[in-house]
């Protein structure tokens, strides 16, 4: 049997290839792999915001024009404002103020452009893109189009970085820190924010996560990414002009994390390697095959793309991988649940018998739709209250006026006490409400360990940067541990480390219910969590809420399987067409009249 290798020694074998490279390699691969090292750290901003994080942009030149000029204007002027004399001439303090300004412009851009969706958000990146490289262009102390000339070489203790391969172990430093940083990031309570981004947002927020901000620190980082781009390619050339930094570039940069597979850090490397060397090889080729000068290789690259597209849109990087373990095989890197992490502290929940929620005469319209009308109820601490109705009575529209996801048109609703009309899921889910979904919203490739942790998010607060480099440690063990627990105690400990999306329908929702209790909740909102479960399954669960019940937690539930919600639940409201129809105990409201006539259609 073959022994497999550890993914840390795939790596270390990767570093050691790239710190031989320059003794064995001629200058004009050095050279290219200088380019490939300078686009990949674009191309891994793009992993983040595009890949992983879903926001699309063209505009990534312009920043890392930003990173260019910057240093190219510090380094060469002789008149620098006198705020800005300290950073003068060194190319390490102008890294700095590059970082800084960049950043200060990312999140100018950001919170213009950022809460677009759909297309509106990539043609915005267009017009940003566009706007700030003919800003290069024409300001005149930028030098216009000619560029600004003479940038001096980077020192490094005193030596300076003047050839293709001194400067080659600098670029390749910052590739390998931005690989490593961003891994780490995404490996992360911030990281599961992140992560959820991408087709999770109304779970995320549900769960307390402020998308927007997630939104802004992935903006963020891959300007900054850029930017230190620029900042190497301006000490390498040792000049700058605008038309590297224009939307053409933007688009290759998307190009090569697209075709190296932009969900993956490692995309990012490939994609930049292998659009850099087909440019450079079809550049020479393809105008002798037709006996024309021209720009022949953009249209190899569109087929490319469209075939990408096609094929594997996962990008090659999944492609190489399983290739490379069909003959070397890398051992799976397993995740581990430290036992011994010091338990999260816990809320106090509110006395047994206290008001949790109180919905007072909640209406909602849609058009001339009554959904809800004039609907109170109320749910108290260790009680199991029951929403039921028949199909499209308004218990899940009543569902989100309670949780924060929609707004009534008129009523009120008070969740310890305290209106929650109009306060978002987010604030309503740190208050301690938390929810499960009638339509499963879960991410299907992240472990299941991990789809729980994110029902933790708003008990931790370690940030980005903690995050990237490790710092957070203690923390997110005691996350995961939360996590594993919860999904200890709804009965899916065998799935831990399985990927959410392998879950039959029932199993998701119950790790549902796992994530909603990993927030620490008073109050659970179920929407039909017996959906989809089988006998033994909807007994566990029945077990599971009386327990909780028991600790004092408020349980509503709205569910269609009569069975599990009469022999559960303390009280039940019944809808129809969007109004009460009758309140009670299980016994009485099965015996109700206008009850029977709205399940039956009349009574015998
Ligand atoms: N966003 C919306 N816009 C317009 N109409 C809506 C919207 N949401 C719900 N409705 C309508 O409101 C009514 C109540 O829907 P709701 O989903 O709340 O019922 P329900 O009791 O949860 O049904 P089911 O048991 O089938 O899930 C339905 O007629 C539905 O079509």
């Amino acid at each position: 049997m073959k022994t497999a290798l550890s993914p840390r020694l795939v790596l270390a074998a990767f570093v050691a290839l790239l710190l031989v490279a320059p003794l064995v390699l001629p200058a004009f691969y050095i050279t290219l792999l200088n380019y490939i090292g300078l686009y990949a750290m674009v191309a891994l901003g793009l992993v983040l915001l595009t890949g992983v994080g879903g926001l699309t942009s063209f505009g990534q030149g312009a920043f890392v024009g930003l990173g260019a000029y910057t240093t190219a204007l510090l380094t060469t002027s002789a008149e620098l404002p006198g705020w800005l004399g300290w950073a003068g001439g060194s190319p390490w303090l102008a890294l700095l103020v590059g970082l800084v300004f960049t950043c200060v412009v990312a999140f100018l851009i950001g919170k213009l452009t950022l809460r677009l969706s759909g297309h509106y958000l990539p043609l915005a990146t267009i017009a940003w893109g566009l706007s700030l490289y003919f800003l290069f262009g024409t300001m005149a102390f930028l030098g216009g189009h000619t560029g600004l000339t003479g940038i001096p070489p980077i020192s490094v203790f005193g030596y300076e970085l003047r050839q293709g391969e001194e400067v080659y172990y600098l670029i390749w430093l910052f590739v390998l820190a931005g690989v490593l940083t961003t891994s780490n990031l995404l490996d992360s309570r911030e990281g599961r924010a992140i992560r959820a981004l991408k087709g999770g947002m109304v779970m995320a927020e549900a769960m307390g996560v402020d998308t927007a901000r997630s939104r802004m620190v992935i903006f963020i980082l891959a300007a900054l990414l850029a930017c230190a781009s620029g900042w190497l390619y301006a000490h390498m050339q040792r000049f700058v002009n605008p038309t590297p930094f224009g939307l053409h570039i933007g688009i290759e940069y998307l190009f090569m994390a697209v075709v190296g597979g932009a969900a993956h850090v490692w995309g990012a490397l490939v994609g930049a390697g292998v659009i850099t060397v087909l440019k450079q090889w079809l550049q020479d080729l393809l105008p002798k095959l037709f006996g024309t000068s021209g720009n022949f290789e953009v249209i190899f690259f569109g087929v490319l793309m469209v075939l990408v597209l096609h094929k594997a849109r996962g990008g090659l990087w999944p492609i190489l991988v399983s290739g490379f373990k069909r003959f070397i095989p890398v051992a799976a890197q397993r995740r581990t649940v430290d036992r011994d992490a010091v338990a999260l502290p816990r809320r106090e929940l509110p006395a047994a018998g206290s008001v949790l929620l109180e919905a007072k005469a909640v209406t909602r319209r849609f058009g001339g739709l009554l959904a809800n009308n004039n609907m109170s109820l109320e749910v108290r601490a260790g009680e199991i209250l029951a929403l039921i109705g028949p199909n499209g009575a308004g218990k899940s529209t009543m569902f989100n006026q309670v949780s924060g996801v929609d707004t009534p048109t008129s009523g009120e609703v008070l969740f310890l006490g305290e209106s929650v009309v109009g306060k978002g899921s987010r604030t309503i889910a740190r208050m301690g409400m938390s929810r499960t979904f009638q339509h499963v919203r879960l991410l299907p490739t992240m472990s299941v360990l991990e789809n729980v942790a994110i029902g933790a998010h708003m008990r931790g607060s370690s940030g980005v940067l903690s995050a990237a480099w490790r710092m957070e440690r203690s923390e997110e063990a005691r996350l995961l541990a939360e996590a594993a627990r919860q999904i200890e105690r709804v009965g899916l400990g065998e799935h831990m480390f399985d990927e959410a999306g392998s879950l039959a329908l029932g199993q998701q929702r119950i790790l549902e219910i796992a994530r909603a209790l990993a927030s620490d909740p008073c109050l659970l909102l179920l929407d039909e969590p017996a959906a989809g479960l089988r006998y033994k399954e909807k007994e566990a669960l029945g077990d599971l809420l009386r327990k909780l019940r028991a600790e004092g937690m408020g349980v509503l539930l709205v569910e269609h399987d009569m069975d599990f919600v009469m022999g559960l639940v303390d009280r039940v409201v019944v809808m129809e067409f969007g109004e009460k129809i009758a309140e009670g105990l299980p016994e009485d409201v099965q015996r109700d009249p206008a009850v029977l006539a709205a399940y039956l259609g009349g009574e015998d």
